[in-house]
């Protein structure tokens, strides 16, 4: 059953139109450009995601060849922001390294004309891992790692690459596929929409993204898949997971990783990426991690109806890949990038600037008092 849909922070309200992607249709499905997500997380790589969403086809097998050597080439960072990025502080969240670097990117590389506009965003797909990766291995390790990683095609081996300076392996590679395909792209979710916002205003490419970087570090948005993680790693059994998940509960806590602003009864995202918790999970040697996630998975669903969103699963997939919990998040920019990117375009294309009303709940009239007679 779809859900109803109705009430505060705009939901139900169609906001614009889009070819990208569709979201809840039949209550569950998703799809870009009209190909099912279950086909392209199984068949496709993240280079032929960003291609179609960017470019609007699938690429043939040359188109991919080239678009896959074009972002390689375009990973290296400039001088300027490497010692930018080497001055901010090991404690800041890299969500908001990635907000800095996309930002004075747009300083050093500015889009000087709309006409660039595939160019600025082939630059950020290439270089934002590079970015939260170089800070955090200088910040956490001392060493200026080297961006070009020539012999690692997949944007997916390049990041897992970079992070633990060794080539991952294939299961590994795969699931980060994956994951970067789940992520690219949801219509109209508000990090898309602050950049559909601020695209609407004529704005460039790189402020555009920069505001989705901000709206998706939230935990009731991107936020969530570390917040899921902060909340399962203290539990050590599936018993202790549904001891304190009822607890939560009871004191009304919001249970980061589940429910949805438009599915209703299930994200098809998470079958995908639980799919593969589980398989890293069994690589891994874990005892009770997945146990633990399957745990919360069916408590939700028994006391609340509420069903785990593409968040939850990646928690356990990223941590069995030991990739540290503030770097979760990035991971999803890393990735969003190219749908965010690819509605920037889109509404530029048939632009009016978005500007909404407001329903006005203050005073009537104000009298005017004098400064020296208020209370
Ligand atoms: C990739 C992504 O961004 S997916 C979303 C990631 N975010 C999270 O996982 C954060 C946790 N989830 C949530 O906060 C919400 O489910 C959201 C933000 C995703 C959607 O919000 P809404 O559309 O407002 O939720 P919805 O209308 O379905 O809520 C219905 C009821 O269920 C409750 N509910 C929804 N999600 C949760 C949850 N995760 N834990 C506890 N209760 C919840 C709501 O509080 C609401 O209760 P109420 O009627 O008593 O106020
Ligand atoms: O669509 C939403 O509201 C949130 C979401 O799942 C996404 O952006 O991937």
């Amino acid at each position: 059953m779809p859900k109803v849909l109705s009430g505060a922070g705009l939901r139900g309200q169609s906001a614009g139109e889009t070819a990208l992607c569709t979201v809840g249709k039949a209550a569950a499905g998703l799809t870009y450009r009209g190909y099912d997500i279950d086909v392209l997380a199984d068949q496709a790589s993240f280079e032929e995601i960003a291609y179609l969403l960017l470019y609007g086809n699938l690429p043939n097998r040359s188109e991919l060849t080239a678009y896959e050597e074009k972002l390689m080439g375009l990973r290296a960072l400039p001088e300027p922001l490497k010692a930018v990025l080497e001055q901010v502080p090991k404690d800041t969240h890299p969500m908001d390294v990635m907000r800095t670097g996309c930002s004075f990117l747009g300083n050093l590389e500015p889009e000087n004309s709309m006409a660039d506009q595939h160019q600025v965003a082939d630059r950020l797909v290439a270089t934002l891992p590079a970015m939260v990766l170089y800070w955090y291995r200088f910040s956490h390790d001392g060493v200026r790692i080297d961006t070009h990683n020539p012999h690692v095609p997949s944007l997916a081996g390049h990041f897992l690459t970079m992070l633990h300076d060794k080539a991952p392996n294939a299961l590994h590679t795969q699931v980060m596929n994956a994951s970067l395909i789940l992520y690219a792209e949801h219509e109209f979710n508000a990090s898309t929409f602050t950049a559909r916002v601020c695209a609407s205003t004529l704005s460039d490419m790189h402020s555009c993204i920069t505001g989705g970087i901000g709206s998706l570090r939230g935990p009731l948005h991107g936020g969530a898949n570390e917040a899921a993680m902060d909340m399962i790693e203290p539990w050590k059994s599936a018993d202790e997971a549904e001891a304190a998940l009822l607890q939560k509960l009871a004191n009304k806590e919001k249970i980061m990783g589940f429910g949805h602003a438009i599915y209703s009864e299930r994200d098809p995202r998470n079958e995908i990426i639980k799919k593969w918790a589980k398989k890293l999970s069994e690589e891994a040697g874990d005892d009770h991690l997945y146990a633990v996630s399957e745990r919360c998975e069916a408590v939700m669903w028994r006391e609340k109806k509420l069903f785990c969103n593409a968040d939850f699963f990646h928690a356990s997939a990223y941590r069995f890949m030991g990739i540290p919990t503030p770097l979760f998040t990035p991971i999803f920019v890393c990735s969003r990038v190219t749908g965010w990117a690819a509605h920037v375009m889109e509404q530029r294309a048939n632009n009016r600037i978005i500007r909404p009303s407001a329903d006005y709940t203050g005073p009537d009239h104000a009298e005017w008092i004098a400064i020296d007679n208020r209370k």
